[in-house]
């Protein structure tokens, strides 16, 4: 017998609703057959594109909001998968590559293959002309320029500088006795940072700019605004960064800067160097708690260098007698990546590691992967500084990226870590106090959730204010 499907209005809606659905199916099955088979002959990287539309957005989210970070989502695929896998995330393909060889090869060669990938959140924090979110022709431009401004003298005055914090921190910490590393970094690094790029001195003006950082960039840039219209004016005038961004560089030929493109790129010094910098030295003072030898062996080198330098504060030549030391900063940087993935578009069709990748995908250089890969180090969850005895393999160090778009201020990074380094171990022995390792949630970069809180008691060395 025939229904009369059309005097069956509800009847007629049912059968519709399930020949779509049947035909989402079909047509999934299809995709994921097809997909299937267009990635055995054109040898995609392997991996899974979860469900339709949504992909793997979910366990991507879920790892966010977990105790182990972000970053698991990307280990758990690089067991499964090996060194290249893909994944699709917000409706995007990603690829993670983790060898030497495809790390060179993605971030030697930005603007031909592949150019940066930023997001666009990072975009509104900072603004259309920041470094980082710049065309690859803007991007060369404002790069010279900025790297034009971090000259020996201006290293040696920073680092004078941030000598003298860190002893203020430090006679401060004698009061307190419990402190968290992570808050204490931050403030130093952020106070060192702004006087460096504007001369910004005021406990207060320092403070309000800091809560805004993240949150009000309106109200930070009013502050910036003001600063900037006072110096055009000539009403103040500094040996800093923003003075430098005020006039033409006679050697790059290129026009005075904005007051728009200063904001922008004063706000991604200060941005992209605090957190940064203060996660490293709370992880630094993590590994050397859970590596007591190691520890006590640079306490006895460092107790021996202050005696015989005499100049106060800690200068350029003073960082040069600290070779231990700089193989800590370097174990550490390592095992903390604390830039965990480098993103990149491929601008074209390409091949990567073997791998077929398509216009338009993301390729992430997966840098915690190579710093824990035991092909290139040697038992690479032991915290052993030594390692860097010798040069490590090319690409194989991968904390401050490398290529045309390395970290600008990979050198400061490494002195205000030598410099905390120092001061820390001749002045104090400390204790954690909570060694839980569960990582910051949704954090930018994988940080201590704990902050890593420390007790700490004198060696006997003292505190001496300038
Ligand atoms: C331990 C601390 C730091 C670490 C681990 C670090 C790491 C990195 C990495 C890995 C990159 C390259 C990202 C990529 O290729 O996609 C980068 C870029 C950058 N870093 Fe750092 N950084 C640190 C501290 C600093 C400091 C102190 C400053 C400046 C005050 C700074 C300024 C920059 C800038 C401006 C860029 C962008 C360079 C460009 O795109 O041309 N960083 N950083």
């Amino acid at each position: 017998m025939m229904v009369d499907f059309l005097s069956h209005p509800p009847l007629l809606l049912f059968h519709l609703l399930s020949l779509s659905l049947i035909a989402c199916v079909v047509l999934w099955v299809l995709k994921n057959l097809t997909g299937t088979w267009a990635t055995r002959v054109a040898n995609y990287p392997p991996g899974s594109r979860g469900i339709p539309w949504i992909g793997e957005t979910l366990a991507f989210v879920a790892a966010n909001n977990g105790s182990k970070g972000f970053y698991d989502f990307v280990a758990t695929r690089h067991i499964r998968y090996g060194n290249c896998f893909k994944t699709s995330i917000h409706g995007e393909t990603h690829v993670f590559v983790s060898s030497i060889e495809a790390a060179g090869a993605i971030l030697n060669c930005d603007s031909i293959d592949f150019s940066k990938r930023y997001i666009r959140s990072i975009a509104e924090l900072l603004g259309d002309h920041s470094l980082l979110c710049a065309s690859h022709e803007q991007h060369k431009l404002i790069r010279r320029r900025i790297s034009n401004l971090f000259t020996v003298d201006s290293m040696a005055s920073s680092i004078n500088m941030f000598d003298e914090l860190t002893i203020k921190t430090l006679c401060s910490w004698k009061q307190k006795g419990n402190v968290v590393v992570f808050n204490e970094a931050l403030k130093a690094t952020f106070t060192a940072i702004c006087k460096m790029v504007i001369s910004l001195e005021e406990e207060d003006k320092l403070e309000m700019l800091r809560k805004d950082v993240f949150e009000a960039r309106r109200r930070i840039d009013d502050s910036l605004r003001k600063i900037i219209a006072s110096r055009r004016k000539g009403l103040e005038r500094h040996e800093d960064f923003l003075q430098c961004f005020l006039v033409r560089d006679e050697s790059l030929h290129d026009d005075p800067w904005t007051d728009a493109q200063i904001l922008d790129n004063i706000l991604t010094l200060i941005i992209a160097g605090q957190i940064t910098t203060a996660s490293a030295i709370a992880w630094m003072v993590k590994y050397l708690d859970e590596n007591q030898e190691v520890q006590e062996r640079l306490r006895a080198l460092h107790l021996d260098l202050a005696l015989k330098l005499s100049h106060f504060p800690l200068g350029l030549e003073a960082l040069n007698e600290m070779p231990y030391a700089c193989k800590i900063v370097k174990e550490s940087l390592r095992m903390a990546t604390i830039v965990s993935w480098f993103p990149r578009v491929a601008l074209k069709d390409c091949q990567i590691g073997g791998f077929q990748i398509k216009k338009g995908w993301i390729v992430n250089v997966d840098a915690r992967s190579i710093h824990y890969d035991p092909t290139v180090y040697d038992d690479p969850i032991k915290f052993n500084p030594s390692r860097f005895d010798e040069d490590p393999k090319l690409y194989s160090f991968l904390a401050f990226g490398t290529g045309g778009r390395t970290c600008l201020g990979m050198n400061l990074a490494k002195a205000m870590m030598l410099v905390f380094l120092h001061r820390l171990v001749i002045t104090f022995r400390w204790k954690v106090t909570d060694p839980d390792s569960s990582l910051e949630k949704w954090a930018m970069f994988p940080r201590l959730r704990s902050g890593c809180p420390i007790h700490v008691t004198g060696v006997g060395a003292e505190c001496k204010l300038p």
